[in-house]
């Protein structure tokens, strides 16, 4: 396939360029007026409407005139499967009550284990189905997805056969990481070292088994995993091979950075609480700093501290979080936009980091999160719009017109 007259495409870092940090992340290389050819599900070239060559200009192609060309958003941060989303929590928000409210009368994430203990493994897989079409849809092209919604050995497997069956059938790259360490069911809630040697003893070996994860991930905070707990279940985590990645400093501040830093995590996820602690172990380290900001506007808890994070040299990522408790809601295109708008990170920051930052957090941008040459072809073509920054600037509008995976236009037929 062949796109002409495209008025930006958008991210054509080099090859060997597979993360960005500090100040590099304003640098977003946009060629105006290009062509770019896709072939055998890859980035076959691009160029110059001035220089096309003339040899190709009779394959099909579409004619983006006005419009923009992306690379697909990455999304490194998300627990599309669930088994019932949780409105009523919502209602609860609304008159008052506050996330850890919530959880602590046996609502939240105990809420939803027990649903999704219910669940057969059809209706989790149907579900999540619809949900990643709609990310799809609305520009994702690769996505990690965790468990943590089982609590018990058996639904955290069926959880993670649920994310194994997608990764089968869907057409672009998920990532699945093992989440058990999410909260504390409520039988080993006075026996937290019985709950921590089920998941080492009996689960991890199980997981591995079967290589269902890539990644491990805890829920390091105040009322759920502390930071021992953390240090303990990932050094276990390391002997199978899985690498962290972790929720840290979501409600408070915890040494959850940090300890997520000691174990060479690839990312530390959320960070709203960012203290200048934070700040100072994540400048110039390789773990990814990946920001959830529509968790922050949905919960009305504060903003992570990018501009921080920015200006210390550390490496951001942006990510949805989609899930039924904190997120309802895997658009990146407005996670895109509250970087901007809440953040205060520039269009190009926040582009860069839900594409080609994304991809590193999920150890992934060798083959997405850019336009670059021998990548994967999954692209999102924009409306015509006037400039890169109307699309962050339109929130709430999709911009989006076509949805390119693997070199063909994606028509949601699955
Ligand atoms: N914080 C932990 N996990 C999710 C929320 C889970 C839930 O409330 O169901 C999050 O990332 O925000
Ligand atoms: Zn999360």
């Amino acid at each position: 396939m062949l796109i002409t007259n495209i008025k930006g495409l958008v991210g054509v870092h080099p090859k060997e360029k597979l993360v960005l940090r500090g100040s590099e992340m304003a640098n977003l290389p946009v060629l105006e007026n290009a062509w770019l050819l896709l072939e055998d599900g890859l980035i076959k070239d691009f160029g110059l409407m001035n220089d096309i060559p003339p040899s190709i200009l009779h394959l099909p192609s579409v004619d983006a005139e006005g419009k923009f060309v992306f690379p697909s958003w990455c999304d490194s941060h998300t627990h599309i499967v669930f088994a019932a989303p949780r409105e009523e929590e919502f209602v609860m928000k609304i008159a008052g009550k506050t996330y850890e409210d919530i959880a602590a009368a046996g609502g939240g994430i105990l809420n939803s284990a027990h649903k999704l203990q219910q669940a057969s493994e059809d209706e989790l897989f149907e579900s999540a189905s619809l949900r990643l079409k709609d990310m799809i849809k609305q520009g994702t092209g690769a996505v990690e997805i965790k468990s943590g919604y089982g609590l018990t050995i058996e639904s955290e497997l069926k959880m993670l056969r649920v994310i194994q069956r997608l990764k089968q059938v869907f057409p672009i790259p998920i990532k699945a990481t093992f989440l058990a360490a999410h909260t504390y069911p409520t039988e080993y809630k006075s026996n937290h070292q019985g709950y921590i040697d089920l998941i080492i003893n009996k689960m991890l070996p199980a997981v591995a088994k079967e290589k269902l994860a890539d990644y491990i991930d805890v829920f390091c905070e105040k009322g759920f995993f502390s930071v021992s707990e953390t240090d303990e279940i990932l050094s276990a985590a390391a002997k199978y091979g899985l690498k962290p990645k972790i929720h840290a400093n979501q409600l408070s501040v915890s040494d959850g950075v940090q300890i997520g830093v000691k174990h060479q995590a690839i990312s530390v996820d959320h960070l709203e609480e960012t203290d200048d602690e934070v700040l100072s172990v994540l400048a110039n380290s390789n773990t990814i700093a990946t920001l959830l900001p529509s968790c922050s506007f949905y919960l009305n808890i504060p903003f992570a501290n990018a501009r921080g994070l920015l200006n210390s040299n550390a490496t951001v990522a942006l990510a949805t979080d989609y899930n039924p408790g904190s997120t309802p809601s895997g658009n990146m295109n407005f996670v895109v936009s509250l970087a901007c708008i809440k953040l205060k990170m520039l269009p190009e920051e926040a582009i860069n980091a839900s594409t080609l930052n994304g991809a590193a957090a999920m150890e992934l941008s060798r083959e997405m999160g850019s336009i670059t040459i021998g990548k994967k072809a999954n692209l999102f073509i924009t409306r015509a719009m006037s400039s890169l920054a109307f699309l962050p600037y339109s929130f709430g509008q999709l911009q989006i017109e076509t949805v390119i995976l693997n070199g063909e236009i994606y028509n949601g037929w699955l």
